[in-house]
């Protein structure tokens, strides 16, 4: 019968009201009363409501994602970047701007969080005599922190709430505070006990948490508007042994895009990880406290000598000379290069000057290297996003990669594909022009007076020697080609990214990482190692180091790639390199402020 009733309790009643309108008809005394009160609209439609609860019920539908809320802010906060939205782009804008569709998607967060806020118990009998000041709390223990630290003044003894934890329970409880007075934790008084004891407490604590406190009367909203920051470094709150709860830092890695909500203590921040799907923030060394740490750490490190920065020649390559099997090509061999009649300027071998040195030398030199000095300097980089504006120069594409991964490979498919698009910058020499040369076309043809004077200047991005010539691709040569409205692809050593990361070229990095070692091993086979000196198919030893060079590279300067390129499929590699590039153009990106600051 129950479950008739809840099958569609809505028919039954329909089926009520006829048998109590016949009554009616009838003349049965009190069957107009109750045919009036079964016949009421509102009863229809409450029963409606109950069969569409149970029914949605029975469906028990999961949320798509839990923080709608968060992605609808980064939505419009990109789209206010966007220099003259489409009708459709302004119409999206507006609906997102509406306090109900903002409403309507935090009540959604809440529930996709099973987050329905504090069930307050009765209050206790025994009400304390000064009970104007004494607040009582109950939080909801769920599978969040509860979001708040606490301190205890050395003098007093008495135990504080040191900060509330953007987005965390207590703060959305709205009921805990930075300063109040903790008095007690579920019945037990917290005076006298340590800060340790009391974090046991909470710990073992189950369901609810009951807080009597003193609120602060000193009490100040901060409401500080987020800045976004990049980190340069890793960091793991467990490894911490600062941190004031582990529990409420947040671990980060080199690169990741944090949301900083909250700056105002000195040395402890609390962030979010954009594109991340918590909805509440985390602690984080401030610059300050970070800086402070790598110093130290600096400090303890053996001393190393610095070997990764420095321009190379490729008397360096001494092993690969006295290795080099078969045929030998040289940097001239392959310079020139023509598609359709179209000569394609610094279409040429890569210019990576570091090629093949001797692996296991220049993997020594990487990992010996205590952290850069920039490293130290700028633990956080302040970021904004940034669109180019259409009638700016294209911003600069720099491919980074490990030796033998396919950057060339790739920067060549690319420039083939649409030359009048894509354009490397033509190099600098000091050798002599050869018969059918023509300077400005297969290189720059200088005198070694010059080109020592641009290497004073800083005017080579990078530059080395070989067979007693100097080469090398400059700063000009890169915008020439940006001026004539290409977009201008530049491989160099990652070690040279820091040097061009500058308000003018707003290089934007792509890292073109090995794919898997299966993957790298079918798709090589054909592939042969090309350089100054060899050519030469991989060997297993190549495939290794390959590997080896791209995860160690990966972890040293991700913080530098705006996006990463797994070099698989050729084919497809080139295309993802393709539209890659063109969303670094057109898109929306996060730039250092720096770079996006009037002069
Ligand atoms: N995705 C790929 N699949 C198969 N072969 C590839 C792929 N990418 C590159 N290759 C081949 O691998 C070899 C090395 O590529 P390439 O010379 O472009 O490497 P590189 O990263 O520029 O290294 P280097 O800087 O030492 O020249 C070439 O024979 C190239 O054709």
């Amino acid at each position: 019968m129950r479950q008739a009733m809840e099958d569609g309790v809505s028919e039954v009643l329909s089926s009520v009201v006829n048998d109590v309108g016949e009554a009616v008809s009838r003349n049965v005394s009190g069957a107009e009363l109750l045919h009036e009160l079964l016949s009421a609209p509102w009863l229809h439609a409450l029963l409606k409501i109950y069969e569409c609860l149970l029914q949605f019920q029975r469906l028990s539908p999961s949320p798509f994602l839990p923080y709608a809320s968060r992605l609808l802010h980064e939505i419009m906060t990109v789209m206010e970047k966007v220099h003259c939205p489409s009708a459709e782009a302004r119409e999206l804008y507006s609906l997102l701007s509406s306090p109900h569709i903002q409403a309507l998607l935090s009540s959604h967060d809440s529930v996709a969080l099973l987050d329905y806020g504090p069930v307050l118990p009765p209050l206790p009998d025994e009400m304390p005599e000064d009970e104007e000041a004494m607040r009582i709390v109950c939080l909801v223990k769920n599978n969040q922190p509860l979001g708040a630290t606490i301190r205890r003044d050395e003098e007093t003894g008495d135990i504080y709430i040191a900060r509330v934890i953007c987005g965390g329970l207590a703060d959305r409880s709205g009921l805990l505070h930075p300063g109040d007075l903790l008095v007690e934790v579920n019945g037990n008084p917290v005076v006298g006990l340590e800060p340790e004891q009391v974090i046991q407490i909470l710990i073992n604590s189950q369901g609810t948490i009951l807080f009597k406190v003193i609120p602060n009367a000193a009490q100040t909203s901060s409401t500080q508007k987020p800045v976004y920051m990049r980190t340069m470094v890793d960091y793991c709150p467990l490894q911490d042994s600062s941190i004031p709860c582990p529990d409420a830092g947040m671990s980060f890695s080199k690169g990741d895009l944090l949301e900083v909500v909250d700056q105002s203590d000195a040395q402890w921040w609390q962030a979010r990880k954009l594109y991340c799907p918590v909805s509440y923030a985390g602690l984080i060394p401030s610059a300050g406290m970070l800086k402070s740490k790598q110093r130290e750490q600096w400090w303890c490190q053996p001393l190393q000598v610095h070997t990764c920065i420095r321009p190379l020649t490729l008397a360096d390559n001494e092993d690969d000379l006295t290795q080099a099997d078969d045929k030998h090509t040289t940097a001239d061999e392959n310079d020139s290069d023509v598609t359709d009649g179209i000569y394609l300027a610094g279409f040429r071998r890569s210019f990576r000057l570091w090629k093949r040195v001797s692996y296991r030398r220049r993997r020594q030199s990487c990992t010996s290297c205590s952290p850069s000095s920039s490293a130290l300097s700028t633990p956080y980089e302040e970021v904004t996003l940034y669109q180019r504006p259409p009638q700016e120069n294209h911003r600069l594409i720099i491919l980074v990669g490990a030796s033998g991964v396919g950057v060339n490979e790739l920067r060549k498919r690319l420039i083939k594909l649409n030359p009048s698009t894509f354009q490397g910058p033509l190099p600098h020499t000091t050798r002599p022009i050869r018969e059918g040369e023509q300077t400005g076309r297969e290189y720059h043809f200088v005198t070694k007076e010059l080109f020592e004077y641009m290497v004073c200047n800083h005017r080579f991005v990078e530059y080395g020697e070989y067979k007693g010539h100097l080469y090398g691709t400059s700063t000009d040569a890169i915008d020439e080609v940006l001026k004539r409205g290409r977009m201008c692809i530049i491989d160099v050593e990652p070690h040279c990214i820091q040097s061009l990361r500058a308000r003018k070229l707003k290089p934007y990095v792509i890292f073109i990482k090995a794919p898997s070692p299966d993957r790298l091993r079918q798709t090589r086979r054909d592939a042969r190692i090309i350089n100054y000196t060899i050519s030469r198919a991989f060997t297993e030893d190549d495939f290794v180091e390959l590997e080896e060079a791209s995860k160690l590279m990966e972890a040293k300067y991700r913080q530098f790639f705006d996006s990463v390129l797994v070099n698989d499929d050729p084919q497809d590699a080139c295309m993802q390199l393709c539209s890659i590039m063109q969303q670094a153009q057109d898109e929306p990106q996060w730039i250092p402020v720096s770079w996006n600051r009037m002069e």
